[in-house]
């Protein structure tokens, strides 16, 4: 099965997914690959690699290589730009940054990044990226027009033009490490005009009552980084994350 539909199926039989985020710059590709095992046991449905700096090249590729030595689940790329392409991956979230102002991450990095992913034959799911206050390192590294955190129509408006460009993913993203995640509100209009175009929410979700507040919002998948990277137990932070979002 495509990574795209087994992401859908669970959107749908399980209510929502949680996707893993590591970031090849944050750890050595063994301790990447402990905490992908760890995610695995707690009920995680995917790993997603990438990062704002420094995840491409050969620490790209180690960190995917081990990670799959630990887990059986899909590896989804997450690029910064078009070096975080790496054949070693199952899939990427071929993204525009939409509310960019800087072409290169609208078109430029899609553009020499898509041959290479061609010839690797991993799966590109479509997807529309767009970055909410306050938009931490990757909204500066994307030069983004952030959307402020309390006005969802403009995020509607990027949605609702992400999903008549064809894209099949919407990703809100509040920045990694973001002191609070997208709001409800926001979440909630956004996913009203997506109808069934899956919604991913990410940035500063720590714990399973935020997680939940996100889904019951209407994220379809939900994405944590920090507070794995952060956490003792991974398992349990993950297993908490996992039962608070799940039908
Ligand atoms: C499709 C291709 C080949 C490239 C897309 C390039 C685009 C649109 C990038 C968007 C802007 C950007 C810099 C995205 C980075 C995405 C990302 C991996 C963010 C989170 O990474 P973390 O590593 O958790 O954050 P920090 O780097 O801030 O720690
Ligand atoms: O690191 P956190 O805050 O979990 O954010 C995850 C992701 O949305 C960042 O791109
Ligand atoms: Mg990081």
């Amino acid at each position: 099965m495509q990574v795209e539909e087994y992401l859908d199926k669970i959107a749908e039989s399980e209510g929502t997914v949680h996707l893993t985020l590591i970031d090849p710059a944050s750890q050595t590709p063994d301790q990447a690959a402990e905490i992908a095992h760890a995610a695995t046991l707690g009920g995680t449905d995917a790993i997603m690699v990438g990062g704002s700096t420094g995840a491409g090249g050969v620490l790209l590729d180690q960190t995917l290589l081990k990670i799959k030595e630990r887990t059986d689940k899909p590896t989804i790329l997450f690029p910064g730009n078009a070096s975080g392409v790496s054949k070693h991956a199952d899939a990427i979230f071929f993204m525009s940054l939409l509310n960019s102002r800087d072409i290169n991450y609208i078109t430029t990095n899609q553009a020499m990044g898509a041959p290479v992913v061609y010839k690797s034959g991993i799966e590109p799911i479509s997807m529309a990226y767009i970055i909410v206050e306050p938009g931490g390192t990757v909204g500066w590294v994307g030069d983004a027009k952030l959307i402020p955190k309390r006005k969802p129509e403009l995020a509607v408006a990027y949605a609702l033009a992400g999903k008549y460009l064809g894209m099949h993913y919407t990703y809100l993203e509040a920045g990694s490490g973001a002191d609070s995640p997208v709001t409800p509100e926001m979440i909630g209009a956004v996913k009203h005009v997506l109808g069934d175009n899956k919604l991913i929410v990410g940035g500063g979700i720590r714990d399973g009552e935020t997680a939940k507040m996100c889904a019951l919002a209407g994220a379809d998948m939900i994405v944590t980084g920090t507070i794995l990277e952060e956490s003792s137990n991974v398992t349990a932070k993950v297993e908490e994350l996992v039962s608070a979002i799940k039908k």
